[in-house]
């Protein structure tokens, strides 16, 4: 498959900017699905014909089914991944994987069973990881770095733009080996990931208005496309407040690789009109992890969608430019 100029996009979908995902095709002749391109973790996995029809979250979902793919190949080892929100569990297959127009031989899961809560208001069908292989389940290669080693990409990194707006059209990106500067204004600032070989750098702190509010010894912060929100080790949760109030509420400041990122009230409340009337949400999430892990911060889609994301597998670092 030539790509254009080595840099492969695949448009996104966005469901009420909290949900991100592209389609990828699995076995031959093609199955569809959707999935999200998800940072946070680095195993792709569908949901399974031979799941359990007590599996409502997977009965729901599009679902592989090998008898049907001349190019299955049988593996049948178990596999279970576990989520911020959520678990799967299956076993191993085999089968040409599609993504972005690229083929490549992958080992995945055919998910057998997947937590209800939260996977049954999941509109996506599965996961692709695209994290690091050692975070890898089963040491399995992950579908960029099969990716990769086909030298098709000019440049091994990957690109994620986020729409803010569901009614934007395309409601996201995924560029395979550049970026798409229809979707961001100004340079990129990189910062080194750290040396856990995971998409995560360590930040500085973390500011409300004017005041170093959080993270002033330095913490963790990982880039997690897979993620709705931003969580932190916050105690409010879902945090609501009056929609009246929403315009005097500060700024948000992420200080990152010597640079300053800031969510303003528009990035981070969820402003829904309901019946009842308005209801609006902080959402930033409590999410308490101990050391030596924590204390950790995840950025998710509402600040991706605020800061165009470059993931830089050659230079091991990420860059964000300011999304249009
Ligand atoms: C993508 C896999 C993943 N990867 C990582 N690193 N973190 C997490 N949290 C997830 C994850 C697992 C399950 C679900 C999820 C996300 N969802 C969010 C999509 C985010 O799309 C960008 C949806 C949702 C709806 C309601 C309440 C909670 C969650 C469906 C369920």
């Amino acid at each position: 498959e030539d790509t254009n100029n080595g840099t492969v996009p695949t448009p996104l979908t966005n469901y009420l900017d909290t949900q991100y995902y592209g389609e990828i095709s699995i076995g031959s002749p093609a199955q569809m699905f959707n999935v999200v391109f998800d940072t946070g973790s680095a195993n792709l996995w569908v949901p399974s014909q031979s799941c359990s029809p007590f599996s409502t979250a997977c009965f729901t979902h599009n679902r592989y089914d090998a008898s049907k793919s001349r190019t299955h190949i049988e593996n049948g080892t178990g596999f279970s991944i576990q989520y911020a929100a959520g678990n799967v569990r299956g076993f191993l297959s085999e089968d040409v994987v599609v993504v972005g127009g690229i083929p490549v031989v992958q080992v995945f899961a055919e998910a057998t069973a997947l937590s209800a809560m939260p996977f049954i208001f999941a509109k996506f069908d599965g996961v692709l990881g695209m994290g690091y292989p050692n975070v890898a389940i089963d040491g399995i290669t992950p579908v960029f770095d099969r990716i990769m080693s086909q030298h098709v990409l000019k440049e091994e990194v990957f690109s994620v733009y986020y729409s803010r707006d569901p009614k934007h059209s395309p409601g996201g990106e995924l560029v395979l080996g550049g970026t798409d500067p229809n979707y961001y204004t100004g340079n990129f600032n990189y910062m080194g990931t750290k040396e856990t070989g995971k998409w995560e750098v360590t930040m500085k702190g973390v500011s409300v208005g004017m005041d170093m509010m959080f993270c002033a010894e330095g913490c963790t912060a990982v880039i997690d496309t897979g993620s709705s929100y931003i969580t932190g080790p916050l105690d409010e949760s879902g945090y609501k407040v009056n929609c009246d109030t929403v315009k005097t509420l500060p700024s948000v400041t992420f200080h990152l690789g010597g640079q300053e990122y800031s969510l303003t009230q528009e990035d981070y409340i969820l402003w829904q009109s309901q019946i009842e009337g308005d209801v609006c949400t902080v959402t930033f999430r409590g999410l308490d992890v101990p050391p030596p892990t924590g204390p950790i911060w995840i950025l998710g889609a509402n600040f991706i969608a605020r800061y165009y994301t470059e993931f830089d597998r050659r230079n091991n670092r990420i860059g964000f430019a300011a999304a249009v």
